[in-house]
């Protein structure tokens, strides 16, 4: 079966007289009919692990670790740290890994019609030129709709032109970065919904969100990025009913429908990451031990924390007790 892995995945960035750790450490893994929501403030890393995985860096940075594409059906697997822009653009790009853009409208030419960009879309990627209709039909598109121009489509419109794009060479993986930026909770909702449906039908998909609303809506599992680092991450209920890191704890805690009370502090410059814990300085759980940074642990490899919050009797309760450092 199709699966992503990626391991221990470290992204920093050389900027003048200072290091930026924008990714630290990262392992999880995507996998067909499954939704892996990654959730974190912004500026905790979130999209430069996403252009980590599609080879789209910039020069001055460096990545390390590893992100392994394992592919049943002729794909073959694939390491995404130091690939080839030849294997990254001919294999993987487009092919294995479909984009879902962040603002629709604005990845679209202006100059086109939809119809235009999707044939090709569709070119590009090897596939019969039929592809691009089916993909409209897929998408509810009506031959109207697809001569407009983009200016000339909803935010609705636009959207779904760019999830039928998104499918021009039947990727496996989707990787949709704040998807509905600017949208409406009714459009978040269909476009989640549309995502929810892609995912149904055995591709795997990894959001990329600072909205747990919308997590929730679509994700199976939940992973919680803090300062660069997966502090926590596990199926997505149980992440949100019973989060074991504080800082998952302080950002349900921080959402308009529970007690809306945000996080006190602000989340440290990644380029003074401490050895520690980087949560600690606000965390009301603090001890000794965050001097050192914690491993994921907490006896199921969910949670990089000393002391993670237990459940015990349905009640939540510091549990003082070391993770598996
Ligand atoms: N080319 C670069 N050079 C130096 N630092 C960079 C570069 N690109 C990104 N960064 C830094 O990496 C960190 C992580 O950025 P990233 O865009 O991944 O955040 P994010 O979690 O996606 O935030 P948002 O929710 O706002 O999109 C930020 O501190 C950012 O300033
Ligand atoms: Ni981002």
């Amino acid at each position: 079966m199709n699966r992503l892995t990626v391991e221990n995945l470290s992204v920093s960035f050389r900027i003048p007289g200072a290091v930026v750790r924008a990714v630290s450490e990262a392992s999880f893994t995507v996998r067909p009919g499954r939704c892996l929501a990654l959730v974190g403030e912004s500026g905790c890393g979130k999209s430069v692990l996403a252009h980590a995985l599609l080879g789209l860096l910039p020069g001055n940075a460096e990545a390390s670790g590893s992100a392994v594409l394992s592919q049943s059906g002729g794909g073959g697997d694939v390491e995404l740290i130091g690939a080839s822009e030849r294997t990254l653009a001919g294999r993987v790009r487009g092919r294995a890994i479909g984009l879902i853009p962040q603002s629709p409208a604005t990845h679209l030419t202006p100059v086109r019609t939809a119809r235009a960009q999707m044939q090709e879309a569709v070119r590009e990627m090897g596939r019969p030129p039929g592809t691009a209709d089916e993909l409209a039909e897929k998408f509810g598109l009506s031959p109207a709709d697809l001569d407009k121009y983009p200016h000339e489509l909803s935010g609705g419109m636009a959207q779904r032109v760019a999830n039928a794009m998104a499918l021009a060479g039947d990727p496996w993986l989707l990787l949709a970065d704040e998807p509905t930026t600017g949208l409406d909770r009714d459009l978040v909702d269909r476009a989640m919904g549309a995502l929810r449906a892609l995912c149904d039908e055995g591709r795997a998909v990894l959001l990329i969100t600072h909205d747990l609303r919308a997590a929730e809506r679509v994700a199976d599992d939940l992973a919680v990025m803090y300062a660069s680092r997966i502090v926590e991450l596990g199926p997505v209920r149980e992440v949100l009913d019973r989060p074991r890191h504080p800082y998952s704890a302080g950002l349900v805690d921080a959402q308009p429908d529970r007690a809306f009370v945000p996080v006190p502090g602000m989340p440290p410059e990644l380029t003074a990451l401490p050895d520690g814990c980087a949560f600690a300085p606000r965390c009301g759980h603090r001890t000794d031990a965050c001097d050192v940074r914690p491993a994921r642990g907490g006896g199921d490899g969910r949670v990089a924390c000393h002391h993670p919050l237990a459940v015990q009797d349905g009640v939540q309760e510091d549990a003082k007790e070391d993770s598996r450092a």
